[in-house]
Order: C-alpha cells, then sequence, then structure tokens
C-alpha cells in the first residue's frame, strides 16, 4: 500500500507495531535525560495545552502484555533510574520517586478492554527523571488530581520499556497494587526507603490538625483526601476514638469496606459512640456480603435504641445448586437436589457495575477503535473491579477465582496484589450486558460483575432464567431439573437467529451445543429461512402500506412454515415471523386476527423458552385482545400465566415489580 493513502489511525498502528518490536529487543542501559531540560519542556507542554484548551486527555495504543508483581515491600531491593535497562522489568527491585510534572489523563487502548491511566514525570533519589505511566488506578477519565505535585511513590518491580507514540522510555504501572505511596510527615517510612530529604517538616504533629482539615475534605465529599488525613491524624494520636469512628464513616463512603469494619471496631473499643459504630460496622458487613453479621449489628442497634429502624436491603441467597466441574465447559452449576420449575435459585448482589452516568463524550474514541467488546462500558467495569479490589484486598480470591479466558486458572495470587490482565480478562469473560426488569430491553447500558451467578454455563435452551433488578441478580429454575444435572442460563437474546447466536456467543470461545442450535445447524432450510425474514423485515420496514405489508408477509408466511414441514419444534424463526405480522395486524385493529396470531406463538413457545421476557409479553398482549373480544375467562387465564411466567406470587406483586406490566394493566 501506499503511504499516502495511510490514516492517521493505520499510520499510528504501524508505529505501535515497531515500537512493540523494539519492546521485544534486548535490554540496554536507559539513556539518561537531563533533568532541567524535562522539567522545563514538560512545563511548556502543560502550558501549551492550557492556553489552547486542548483535551487534556491522550489516547494510545498499549501493548497486550502486563505486569504486576507478587512480591511483598519487604521482600524487594532498591534501584534507582541509573541502574536501569530498558526494556526491562526490574524484578526484585523497587523504585523510590517523587512526582515531577502535572500529569494529564491518557486511555490506554489494549486487547479485550482498554485502560484509563495518567501520564506524569518522577525524579527519583539521584535526581533522575523519567516519565511514567499509571493505569487503573482511578476510575474517572479527567480526574488526576489525585497525583499532585511532591507525592513521594514507590514502584514495585519497576517496568521501564518504549512508549508506545516516541521512541523514548518510560515507566509503565498496570496493576495498582504495585505503588506504595508514601505520606511526607511518616519519618519511619522515609528513613527506610533513604528518603528523609522529602520530609516534610513544616506540617504539623498535631492530630487535631489534621483531624479538622479531613473533616473539611470529608464535607466537600473529597473522601480519599479525608481519609489520607484521617491516617495522618491517627498517627499522631491513636487513642483518639473519633477519628477511627470518622475514618470508617470515609471508608464507607469509598467503597473499602473490610476497613471501615475495622475502623468502626477500634473506634468501638477506644471508647467511641456506640451506636454509630455498630451502624458502620452493620453497614461494612453487608457490603462485605456476610449478611448475618451485618444483621446481628443492626439487630443490636434496635434492641439498644429506639430511636432508628435498621435499614433493609437484599442479602444474597443461594438455593439447592452447586458449583461443580462440567466436561469441556471448565466449571458450572449443577443441581443439589431435585428442583421444580419456578424454585429460586440464586439472589445476588453485584461485584460491581460500570455506571452509565460515567460515561463521558470523550469515551467515543474509544468505541471508534473498538474491537471484541472493548467498549467503554468494559473499561469502566474494569477500573471498578479494580478499585474494589484495591479497597478490598479481602475480595481477592473468589474474583481471581473466576473464569479469566485463556490465562491459565488457579494461579496464586498474593493477598493485596491486583493482577491487572487477569481483571481485564474476568471483566471480559464474565460481565454481561443488563437490563433491568421492567425497563425496555433495548436499553441495555449497564454491565455488571457478579461472583457465584458467573458459574453458570449457557444454553440457548436453558432451564434457568436470570433477572436483574437494579445491582441484584435472581435466577429462577425454568424447568424441573433432576439432582445433578447441569443448570444453564442463556447468555444471549432468543431472537437472535442462528448465525447470529454463533457470532455473539464466539465472543466466550465456545459453540453451543443445545437442541436449538443442533437443530439450526443441520437443518439445509435454516440460512434461506433466515435471509427470507430479514428481506422481509427491510421491506416492512421501508414500507407504510400496511395492506402490503400483511399481504407480502402472509405470502412469506406460507413459505416459511414449508421450511419447517421436517421439523416439529422450536420453530423460532417462524415465532419471530409471525410477531411481526402480529405487530402488523395490531395498527389495522384486526383483533380477532391478533388473537389467532398469538395463539400460535404461545403454543409454538410452550417450552422453557416461554420464560423469555418477549414471549411473556405476548401472554399480555393476548390477555388484551381477549379483554377487546370480550373474553374474560381468556384475559384472566392469560394474566395468570403472565404472572406466573414472572415467578410472582400474586397480582399486587406482579405490578409492583413490573411497573411497565402493572401501567399496561390499568389501561386495560
Ligand atoms: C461466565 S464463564 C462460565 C463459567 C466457566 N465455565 C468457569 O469455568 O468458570 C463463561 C465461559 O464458560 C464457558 N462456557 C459457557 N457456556 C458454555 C457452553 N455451553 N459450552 C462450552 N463452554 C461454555 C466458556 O469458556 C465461556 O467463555
Amino acid at each position: 500500500m501506499n503511504i499516502n493513502t495511510l490514516t492517521k489511525a493505520q499510520l499510528e498502528m504501524k508505529k505501535f507495531g515497531e515500537i512493540n518490536r523494539l519492546n521485544e529487543s534486548e535490554p540496554e542501559s536507559r539513556p539518561h535525560r537531563n533533568p532541567d531540560e524535562e522539567i522545563l519542556s514538560w512545563q511548556l507542554q502543560t502550558v501549551k495545552y492550557e492556553k489552547n484548551d486542548i483535551t487534556k486527555t491522550k489516547t494510545l495504543f498499549l501493548s497486550e502484555n502486563s505486569h504486576f508483581c507478587s512480591k511483598s515491600f519487604e521482600e524487594l531491593e532498591p534501584i534507582n533510574l541509573c541502574d536501569m535497562k530498558v526494556p526491562m522489568i526490574h524484578e526484585g527491585k523497587y523504585l523510590v520517586c517523587q512526582v515531577k510534572g502535572k500529569p494529564y489523563s491518557v486511555i490506554g487502548l489494549a486487547t479485550p478492554s482498554p485502560y484509563f491511566g495518567v501520564h506524569t514525570l518522577i525524579e527519583d533519589l539521584n535526581g533522575d527523571i523519567e516519565e511514567l505511566a499509571m493505569y487503573n488506578f482511578r476510575h474517572k477519565v479527567d480526574d488526576v488530581n489525585w497525583l499532585p505535585l511532591g507525592t513521594i511513590l514507590i514502584i514495585k518491580e519497576p517496568w521501564l520499556r518504549y512508549g508506545s507514540q516516541s521512541k523514548t522510555a518510560s515507566l509503565r504501572v498496570d496493576s495498582p497494587s504495585d505503588v506504595i505511596f508514601v505520606d511526607p510527615i511518616d519519618n519511619e517510612v522515609l528513613e527506610k526507603i533513604g528518603a528523609t530529604k522529602w520530609h516534610d517538616s513544616k506540617l504539623s504533629k498535631n492530630a487535631e490538625v489534621w483531624q479538622k482539615e479531613a473533616n473539611e475534605c470529608f464535607k466537600k465529599g473529597k473522601y480519599e483526601m479525608a481519609l489520607k488525613l484521617y491516617d495522618r491524624a491517627i498517627r499522631f494520636n491513636p487513642e483518639l476514638s473519633v477519628l477511627h469512628s470518622n475514618k470508617s464513616l470515609t471508608c464507607l463512603r469509598i467503597g473499602a469496606f473490610y476497613d471501615a469494619y475495622e475502623a468502626a471496631k477500634i473506634g468501638l473499643e477506644k471508647g467511641g459512640n456506640r451506636e454509630k459504630a455498630l451502624y458502620r460496622m452493620g453497614q461494612a458487613a453487608y457490603d462485605m456480603r456476610e449478611w448475618q453479621n451485618a444483621a446481628n449489628h443492626f439487630a443490636a442497634i434496635l434492641l439498644e435504641s429506639e430511636k432508628h429502624e435498621p435499614q433493609f436491603e437484599v442479602a444474597d441467597y443461594v438455593g439447592p445448586i452447586e458449583i461443580a466441574n462440567i466436561p469441556g465447559k471448565g466449571r458450572g452449576i449443577i443441581a443439589s437436589e431435585d428442583i421444580k420449575e419456578g424454585t429460586l435459585l440464586v439472589v445476588s448482589k453485584a461485584f460491581s457495575t460500570s455506571l452509565c452516568q460515567d460515561f463521558l463524550s470523550l469515551l467515543g474514541t474509544i468505541q471508534s477503535f473498538k474491537k471484541q467488546g472493548a467498549t467503554a462500558d468494559q473499561l469502566l467495569q474494569v477500573t471498578q473491579i479494580m478499585k474494589n479490589l484495591q479497597l478490598n484486598p479481602q475480595l481477592g480470591k473468589e474474583i481471581y477465582d473466576l473464569y479469566a479466558g485463556d490465562l491459565e486458572q488457579n494461579v496464586d495470587i498474593p493477598f493485596g496484589v491486583i493482577d491487572a490482565a487477569r481483571v481485564q480478562q474476568i471483566s471480559a469473560c464474565n460481565t454481561f450486558g443488563t437490563t433491568d426488569v421492567g425497563e425496555n430491553s433495548e436499553s441495555i447500558d449497564k454491565i455488571r460483575l457478579f461472583v457465584l451467578p458467573s458459574y453458570f454455563n449457557h444454553s440457548c435452551i436453558a432451564n434457568g432464567k436470570r433477572e436483574f433488578f437494579h445491582d441484584v441478580m435472581v435466577v429462577h429454575a425454568t424447568a424441573d431439573i433432576k439432582k445433578g444435572e447441569e443448570i444453564f442460563v442463556p447468555y444471549i437474546n432468543l431472537t437472535y437467529d442462528f448465525l447470529e447466536r454463533k457470532k455473539k456467543l464466539d465472543f466466550w470461545k465456545f459453540t453451543c451445543t443445545c437442541a436449538l442450535c443442533e437443530l439450526d445447524a443441520n437443518d439445509e432450510n435454516c440460512l434461506k429461512r433466515n435471509e427470507m425474514v430479514k428481506k422481509y423485515v427491510k421491506f416492512a420496514n421501508g414500507s407504510y402500506n400496511l395492506y402490503s405489508i400483511i399481504d407480502q408477509g402472509e405470502a412469506l408466511l406460507k413459505k416459511i412454515r414449508e421450511t419447517y414441514v421436517n421439523r416439529n419444534e422450536l420453530k423460532i424463526v417462524l415465532v419471530q415471523f409471525l410477531d411481526t405480522l402480529y405487530a402488523a395486524y395490531y395498527d389495522t385493529g384486526n383483533k380477532l386476527k391478533c388473537a389467532k396470531i398469538l395463539e400460535e406463538i404461545i403454543s409454538l413457545m410452550d417450552n422453557p423458552l416461554k420464560y423469555t421476557e418477549k414471549i411473556k409479553t405476548k401472554y399480555l398482549d393476548l390477555a388484551h385482545c381477549y379483554l377487546s373480544l370480550r373474553n374474560n375467562r381468556g384475559y384472566k387465564e392469560m394474566l395468570q400465566k403472565a404472572m406466573k411466567l414472572s415467578f410472582c406470587a400474586d397480582m399486587e406483586h406482579f405490578k409492583a415489580i413490573y411497573p411497565m406490566i402493572g401501567r399496561q394493566l390499568s389501561v386495560m
């Protein structure tokens, strides 16, 4: 290809390829940088950006390899920049440094999902200067204030490599557990790392001064800063109970639940307010998923105080199921006893959620580089998981046990260590786009990671069904299941045809062998049928003539029926087609015809697929039709069926959890 015809993105990819090769070359001594020149040029660049109001977030390509240090700080030896090589991971070493350049944010484009990060300039103990890229530390892309100038860092096993934009060396950190932040007032640590010259002797040694500052930060919602300052105050006066109590509340606000629990407990031991401490411990235990422990604390408050009602939320529930090894599928979930259709199997609160309000228009850049799953919501999910793990390292084991794609399973990751590449894989393999019950099924805008439900394998014809109520997943049995049988949930929407289903499932790298996929794979009419429907849908969408849509639809319906003559079950495409035709008849007001079509759809789907969201609404549509046709018995019967398929005990329950249906019922 002529170089002139290459697009900007292609050129960048080409350059990226060259730099990748460079990063596989033999390590050489790190090129020296002139500290004064580097700092000056960094400052000039920052001024230029600010003056021209250029976005301070840059996008760059990242190589797929990643590194994390599994050793504790005590096991490492110091190293300085002048003794480093490039490209090289300096295993067994740590680098002490201080932030010297105003950071700017970056989005690193990597597979399977991108990383948020910041770029800055650091100085080591000898005064040497290097660039540093730190990924996965914060959730918000444009937030760089957490890394102010002068911050003292210890980087475990520093990784010096050639950057993706230029051939200059820079340090890269992917896993937040590879950096230790040092308080400039903490002489003990500074002495240990030989950095007493950075000790800030002008700072007060009075705990109450720091308590006051921490309280101010807390009031302004700057919780991370508040936490740092409470810790500083505690260093100067560990006996002051209120410091621990305030620290506990701050930890709750940022989601560090185990620390919140410990701090409240210490506050209580040191004579702090009992009710507050019990409440905070209860809240923290709830978030630690220690349901009974949480309930005990709330009950204690209730017993001891008449003033407050305890706050109730759902607890996780595990029905008669267990995790087991399934040949050819890794692990899966099986029934631990005979299960009846409709049984509640799991209630699970999400471990983390990518919140749609965190989407920034800027993240559109990521979507344009989208590969499989490399979407902005994946990125948010990955940073959320890492944040949760960083704040609650106790949760590491259950997360690292989850399926991680091609990465080796059952590796030992030490407590508190974050393996960024693994988290990325876990997020890609186990998070699913979810639609809350009662929401429009088109609005899939949140992805969430659940722990136990991640062990369900997929089947299009499943015997389990999951539903989402905000960050809670509920799974029910949709068929009778025998003890020892595997329980599946569908990962994808069944309105997709065979090829589309196959394509979607390729993302999880397996081929579904359920009855529907087997039938479709061996059905010589499958592709022809799908093509006919696609062509018709295109025509119907582009036509305003209802009667011509119906005429052509009826003609095609005949042909579709013919393609199914040798097949007696799971005629999904016929169902989809009837549904399209139903919509056209609905617009003509022909209720009798509508009822007939809906009756056929329902009879064709009288198998576990009747639980799919779309079919459930067909029962309601039919109820609607029967009502117009003054068939009251039929109306009540269909409502009862829709309610049963929603796993609801009675009509009030049905309306409460499906407000959309409730509204629909009220206009019937
Ligand atoms: C969310 S995990 C499910 C739990 C996983 N099997 C484990 O061992 O932890 C998704 C992965 O499970 C496997 N899987 C799920 N359904 C499968 C199926 N029907 N056949 C084969 N493998 C399947 C695929 O490797 C997929 O990427």
